[in-house]
């Protein structure tokens, strides 16, 4: 007899006002199964894996958990029954240390929680320092913390959404190494992601959403990308457009020796930082997260500064800027899109259009001191209308958003600023393949028009499709400038390990 599938969800359904985010959607996940959630931005994806681990209650359907029918009413209930799960939009303390987060909902003398943290660490490739700061780790290690935390519960279901989009290409095979062993030890896994080709070498079942509902069921391992892509979107793929050559005008963002040694102990220190930004190119900064690239993007915008003294280290349109706040910078025409969405990029509780308000008020939003609602509401309408943002108006909440859609709400707002300097880090995190294709074509297009673009992102197909120059950086160090075009990966990689600069 075929054993009882895991998990069986029939007819979920969940509205938010007037959107179903949810349709009557039937999902079937078998013991030991690595199943994929597959659809645009805005399908529905996050809301049905927040129905199966209680965070929200569904409208209607039924739920049926290794053969009983239960009722998922919270996360300590699904925890109970054995279903773990890593947000997309991260739940840790940031003032707590690793081990303080994880004693939260893991019970046990914190030295045993520590050897534990390490243990899992290495068995599956999740190294993070147990006594760390939350507040001092990138993105991509705080993502290792919720994934061990998950792990110490002991699920029998795995829910990760998003896992790789933080993730380095080396980092990326570690998990999925990982994973791979939680589901021959008996761990079946739901698995959110914008990525085909890993969906493909991972996934041996694909659940596709489209509006909320169920638009297709499929063996992701017998069809090619283009064809998952097509079921996802409803249409073609637009092809890539590769960035040709071009050529550059004057120096618009310099960085000159930079050195820098944070307060925090357990952030990195940059050393001997320089780079040049010319107006009309791209340049990529690629690398590991957590080697430096946190520092590197808040010396950049201002929210760290540095003494007078020393001004001229950070210079933008030829003008020392270092001791200068994030607004100062702006107003010399800087724009930059932070990693963290929410909170740095936009503020959750805020409407879309008070989240334009708070960078793009130069653009005659105010009057006198007071917010002209009307030019308010416009500037919001062109942002969704040109980067496609789906949500129902300047009004929505920042935070009711979907993640990849607040992405591109953020990327067409500071875009419409029409800088001279564009500071992106990760611009496609969460973005599904349309929009991705759409938010880098937009990029080129930018330097095309002779904008200074600088992009941090540890996706190296997408710094190698946008990118005139690339430097990487590790350990606070920068390598040298390598030209996009003329530079295999191999060689980019052994820069992101510390391996190439030795030879050098
Ligand atoms: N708390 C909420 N309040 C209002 N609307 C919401 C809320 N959460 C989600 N929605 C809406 O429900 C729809 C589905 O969103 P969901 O986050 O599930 O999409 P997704 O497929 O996970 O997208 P992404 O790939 O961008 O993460 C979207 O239209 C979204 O705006």
């Amino acid at each position: 007899m075929e054993p009882a599938p895991l998990l069986t969800l029939r007819g979920m359904t969940k509205a938010y006002g007037q959107v179903v985010a949810n349709d009557a959607i039937d999902l079937t996940v078998g013991q030991n199964s690595i199943h994929a959630i597959l659809g645009e931005n805005g399908a529905g994806k996050s809301t049905l894996m927040k129905l199966i681990y209680g965070v929200e209650t569904p409208d209607a359907g039924e739920v049926v958990w290794q053969g009983n029918p239960v009722q998922l009413t919270s996360p300590a209930e699904a925890r109970r029954l054995g279903i773990g799960m890593v947000f997309q939009h991260f739940s840790l303390f940031e003032t707590l240390t690793v081990v303080e987060n994880i004693a939260l909902i893991v019970a046990g003398p914190k030295a045993a929680l520590a050897a534990r943290i390490r243990e899992l660490g290495q068995d599956f490739g999740l190294d993070v320092d147990p006594f760390a700061h939350v507040h001092s780790l990138s993105v991509g290690e705080r993502q290792r913390v919720e994934i061990i935390r998950c792990l110490m519960t002991e699920p029998k279901l795995l829910i990760l959404d998003e896992p790789t989009s933080v993730l380095p290409p080396q980092a990326v095979g570690l998990l999925f190494d990982t994973l791979r062993r939680l589901r021959d030890r008996g761990v079946s896994i739901l698995f959110i992601s914008h990525k085909l080709d890993e969906i493909q070498a991972l996934c041996d079942c694909a659940t596709i959403l489209r509006g909320g509902r169920v638009t297709g069921r499929v063996d992701p391992r017998a069809h090619d990308a283009h064809d998952l892509a097509r079921m996802m979107i409803g249409r073609d793929m637009p092809p890539p457009m590769q960035a040709e050559p071009h050529p550059v005008g004057e120096v618009r963002l310099e960085l000159a020796a930079l050195d820098h040694a944070p307060d925090d102990p357990f952030a990195v220190g940059l050393s001997a930082v320089s780079l040049r930004l010319h107006a009309g190119e791209i340049l990529g900064i690629a690398g590991i997260s957590g080697n430096g690239q946190a520092e590197l993007a808040k010396l950049l915008s201002g929210e760290t500064r540095l003494s007078a003294a020393r001004c001229d280290e950070v210079r933008l349109m030829g003008q020392g800027v270092a001791h200068l706040d994030p607004a100062a910078r702006r107003a010399l025409g800087f724009a930059f899109v932070p990693e963290e969405r929410l909170g740095r990029g936009a503020v959750p509780e805020m409407t879309l259009a008070d989240n334009s308000l708070l960078t793009a008020h130069p653009l005659g939003l105010l009057k006198r001191g007071f917010i002209d609602r009307r030019r308010e509401a416009e500037f919001t309408a062109a942002c969704i209308r040109d980067f496609d943002v789906r949500t129902s108006g300047p009004d929505a909440e920042a935070g009711a958003l979907s993640g990849g859609n607040l992405q591109k709400f953020i990327m067409g707002r500071e875009i419409s600023l029409r800088p001279k300097v564009l500071f992106v880090a990760q611009p496609t995190w969460g973005v599904d393949i349309g929009a991705a294709t759409a938010i880098r074509q937009r990029l080129v297009q930018m330097r095309n028009e002779g904008v200074a673009v600088l992009v941090i992102s540890e996706e190296l197909e997408e710094l190698f499709e946008i990118c005139d120059r690339i430097q990487v950086i590790h350990k606070g160090h920068l390598s040298p400038s390598l030209d996009a075009r003329n530079t295999r990966a191999e060689e980019i990689g052994r820069w992101m390990i510390g391996a190439a600069g030795v030879a050098a």
